[in-house]
């Protein structure tokens, strides 16, 4: 373990800047070529891998948007008084509308050939002599009115979603909405958690002296689980270059990319660094990033690696700025941005740190705050935060200033 970490911030220009990692990260990745089909109830979550094209038109035919009646106007001109001549209840196949006469129609329903208007039935008056219904259009409507066309919303052989999309519940929606059942998507990104430290110790053990709970497994576990990885190995690493090297080969036999925390300081006890050097090579190390100023990032036995610090804050801000998006890229997604929004800055900070920052905030009545401490070793200040506020390098914080929120909700799944 390397000596903890202290808010004293040197220049320091051998550090890459944030943009340029993230850059560099991309260009590393190799796209999934694996596929497979799933069902669209089990596509929540997974990654398209080719573009969804519509077989039908929706809605597959013209069909009305509210209950009332349909009718053609020019049968209107001869008086004010239609006989009802069908009722076409919703997931009814209508008759030709027969001439100088309306049909009852619900919403949803199919528009009968010759109608070109519906009247809601607020706008018309129903009654019935002799036992025949009629209705009386109080507001006389336009050709079209109250027609939903078909194709409207999807025309036949468009693309409905495209290659890429990671899918939510609406784009699910949108598959079963053009009668899709089955979907090819990208295989799940196998992904390897080490964390190393001899300190650690699982939740629900005793703290000995000198022992802290390992947090970061469970961060790192949880973030990936949120986007649709099998986490397929997690363990802790001990502290030892030999140690480092034979759990790192291990995960490199079983998974698609490996996620270590800890160990890529400059202590003698961070062996992460050497352990990827001896039997790969480290591409990536040093970002102008606080918290995460040693992330790392190289191959071991041709996986990638992504080195995160040991810091719990450290960890968050490395995985939601830099490996999400190199994992989303990995798992075959197309936009991997997080979007982000100004905000009106509510505190000053008026010395200027030399790496970009991501200070935990809270967002009170649109105006960023501090919570709790934004030391890189205080997870506890994310709980209550909202999102991430990117403090550009050498820029002093000014109160009523504008600057850069990600939102949570953008990153963390
Ligand atoms: N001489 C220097 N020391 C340090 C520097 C530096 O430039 N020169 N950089 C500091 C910065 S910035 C960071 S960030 C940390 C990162 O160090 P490591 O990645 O080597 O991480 P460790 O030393 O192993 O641990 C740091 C810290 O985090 C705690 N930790 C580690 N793993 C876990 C876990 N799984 N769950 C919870 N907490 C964990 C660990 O106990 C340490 O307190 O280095 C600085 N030092
Ligand atoms: O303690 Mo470090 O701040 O994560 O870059």
């Amino acid at each position: 373990m390397s000596s903890q970490h202290s808010d004293c911030d040197a220049p320091a220009p051998q550090l890459m800047p944030v943009g340029e990692a993230l850059e560099r990260l991309l260009a590393e990745v190799t796209l999934p070529v694996a596929t497979e089909e799933v069902s669209i109830s089990d596509a929540l979550g997974r990654v398209l891998a080719e573009d969804q094209l519509s077989t039908v038109d929706v809605p597959p035919a013209d069909n009305s948007a509210m209950d009332g009646y349909a009718l053609k106007i020019a049968d209107l001109a001869a008086g004010g008084r239609l006989n009802v001549s069908q009722r076409i209840p919703a997931g009814t196949a209508p008759l030709p509308l027969k001439s100088g006469s309306a049909a009852r129609i619900f919403t949803g329903s199919e528009i009968p050939l010759g109608a070109d208007a519906v009247v809601m039935q607020e706008n018309a008056t129903a009654g019935e002599s002799d036992g025949q219904q009629w209705v009386e259009v109080t507001e006389v409507p336009s050709v079209g009115n109250n027609i939903r066309r078909q194709g409207q919303d999807i025309r036949t052989g468009q693309v409905v979603i495209p290659a890429g999309m990671r899918l939510q519940a609406h784009h699910v929606g949108v598959l079963a909405s053009v009668g899709v059942s089955q979907v090819r998507v990208y295989r799940r990104l196998k992904v390897a958690v080490l964390a190393t430290g001899d300190e650690l110790v699982m939740p629900g053990n005793p703290l000995e002296p000198g022992q802290i709970y390992n947090s970061n497994l469970y961060t790192i576990r949880g973030l990936l689980q949120g986007l649709g990885c099998e986490v397929v190995d997690s363990a802790v690493v001990e502290d030892t270059l030999e140690g480092t090297k034979a759990a790192l080969r291990q995960a490199s036999e079983q998974a698609d990319c490996i996620i270590t925390s800890g160990g890529v300081s400059v202590g003698e006890e961070d062996h992460v660094k050497a352990a990827v050097e001896a039997q790969g090579e480290l591409r990536l190390w040093k970002l102008a990033i606080k918290p995460g100023k040693p992330m790392a990032f190289g191959y071991v036995n041709g996986k990638p690696l992504l080195g995160l610090p040991g810091n719990p804050a450290a960890v968050l801000v490395t995985f939601n700025i830099l490996a999400r998006p190199f994992l989303l890229r990995s798992m075959g997604a197309g936009n991997v941005a997080a979007n982000g929004f100004s905000v009106e800055v509510g505190f000053s900070r008026p010395k200027a740190i030399s790496r970009q920052e991501y200070l935990r905030v809270q967002l009170q009545d649109g105006r960023a705050v501090l919570g709790a401490s934004q030391s890189s070793g205080v997870l506890s200040s994310s709980v209550m935060a909202a999102g991430y506020l990117v403090v550009p390098p050498n820029q002093v914080v000014e109160e009523g200033g504008r600057l850069m929120f990600i939102p949570f909700s953008e990153v963390m799944n």
